[in-house]
């Protein structure tokens, strides 16, 4: 089996991937643009951030997996890998802590302007007087938007600076919220107007682009920092350079709109230039650990998927199907019984969208549950049923 890398991977586990008996295509010089001819008859394409597009599930007739050696796979057509029946997997959390240590990184760059000391010093300009001014970040209130493996893991560090931790994420009640040392905020809005630093760690969807709007912003106190690792797309760019520009807010960012792709380019992101912004090279994920960790994910997706079958972390396999009802039959374990069950549901033309079959003890009987896009009439459960050398009981149930 064919697997293209399309990124920097960490050259120790490309023998991990060779070992699992994988031809490995090492190419990080491709282009996003270059990828639907590059793919070829690969049926595994690992990607960091390289954008892969509809083209490439079209064009790419072998490939059966991509992996996101990374967390967001909004760089990657899921709905179109979906449509094509192309599994799609990332490295949840493996690069969290990395992430979580530039984000609390740049809240202290930016408290204490440290950047700025530096570039002063490079200058040859001594000025303790105007840096010395700083609010200090212990004992001030740290929000965090969004508390999954980054969230948590910046949390942890901000309460180990003395501050206090208050918290949105979608699903966050106040015991959760207690459990993970926290105090829930009902909204956004309500989290804005509450801290002295927001730190943004959502992804990038389409319920969550332009989550951090203008009114969420103008609701931060006045000299807040709002630090951004998460997507530029995320935060109202206009509002943030906008507060940010007038001294109101001061901000941070590793993420930017229209990043180039490659490692090295000319690039001018709007604030760069602006006195009270940082910008990062989005290297939020760059640190040694957290390569290794995503490529050892990586390593164990592919040894799944080549040993097994199975994708472990597969974003884009639905929880449940859109079956509108389930026909369970218990059978006997024989040759063919199910060919007959699904021939009399295809017959009454019914899609069977999930089938799982389970064995009892000794082996000699088994039961069936196959979710049906709709109801079958009760002569095709009286069809099924009529089978009584096969079949032990047969009925249909709706789903909830
Ligand atoms: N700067 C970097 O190098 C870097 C590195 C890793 C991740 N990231 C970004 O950070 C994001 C978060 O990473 P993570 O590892 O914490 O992911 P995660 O999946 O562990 O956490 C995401 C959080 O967002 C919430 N969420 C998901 N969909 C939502 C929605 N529609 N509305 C509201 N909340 C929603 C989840 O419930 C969860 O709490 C990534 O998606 C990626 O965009 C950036
Ligand atoms: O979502 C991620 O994991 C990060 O944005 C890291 O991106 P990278 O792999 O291009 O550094």
């Amino acid at each position: 089996m064919k697997v293209l890398i399309a990124d920097a991977f960490p050259k120790e586990r490309l023998a991990d991937l060779a070992a699992l008996g994988l031809q490995v295509d090492h190419r990080p010089e491709l282009k996003a643009q270059d990828l639907p001819a590059a793919v070829g008859d690969a049926s595994i394409l690992i990607v960091r951030s390289k954008q892969v597009t509809a083209q490439v599930f079209e064009q790419a007739e072998a490939l059966s997996l991509v992996v996101r050696a990374g967390a967001g796979t909004n760089t990657i057509d899921v709905a179109a890998a979906s449509r094509r029946g192309v599994y799609v997997a990332n490295c949840p959390g493996q690069n969290a802590i990395a992430v979580a240590e530039l984000a609390i990184g740049l809240a202290l760059a930016l408290d204490r302007r440290i950047p700025d000391n530096v570039q002063a010093l490079r200058e040859g300009r001594w000025d303790k007087k105007a840096f010395s001014v700083a609010r200090g970040l212990y004992g001030r209130t740290f929000g965090v938007l969004g508390l999954g493996a980054i969230g948590r893991e910046t949390a942890a560090r901000a309460a180990g600076l003395g501050m206090r931790v208050h918290a949105w994420s979608r699903s966050l009640d106040a015991e959760r919220a207690e459990a993970l040392g926290v105090v829930a905020a009902p909204s956004p809005l309500e989290l804005a107007r509450r801290v002295d630093v927001l730190s943004v760690h959502l992804p990038l969807k389409k319920e969550t682009r332009g989550l951090v709007s203008r009114e969420v912003l103008e609701a931060l106190r006045p000299g807040a920092l709002v630090v951004n690792t998460a997507r530029a797309e995320v935060v109202d760019q206009a509002a943030l350079e906008e507060l940010t520009r007038a001294g109101r807010l001061r901000a941070a960012a590793d993420v930017h709109p229209g990043e180039p792709e490659g490692g090295r380019a000319e690039f001018r992101p709007p604030m760069a230039e602006l006195p009270g912004f940082y910008g990062t090279h989005h290297i939020g994920a760059s640190t040694d650990q957290a390569q290794d960790a995503i490529a050892q994910e990586t390593v164990r997706i592919l040894a799944s998927f080549v040993g097994k079958g199975e994708v472990p972390n597969c974003v884009n396999v639905l929880d449940r199907t859109p079956a509108r009802c389930r026909l369970v039959v218990r059978h006997l374990d024989k040759v063919g019984v199910l060919a007959n069950v699904l021939t009399a549901v295809r017959e009454a033309g019914i899609n069977a969208q999930q089938v799982e079959n389970t064995v009892f003890q000794e082996a000699a009987a088994a039961c069936c549950v196959i979710e049906l896009d709709e109801r079958p009439p009760a002569e095709v459960l009286e069809r099924i049923r009529a089978r009584r050398d096969e079949i032990i009981f047969a009925e249909v149930f709706d789903v909830a």
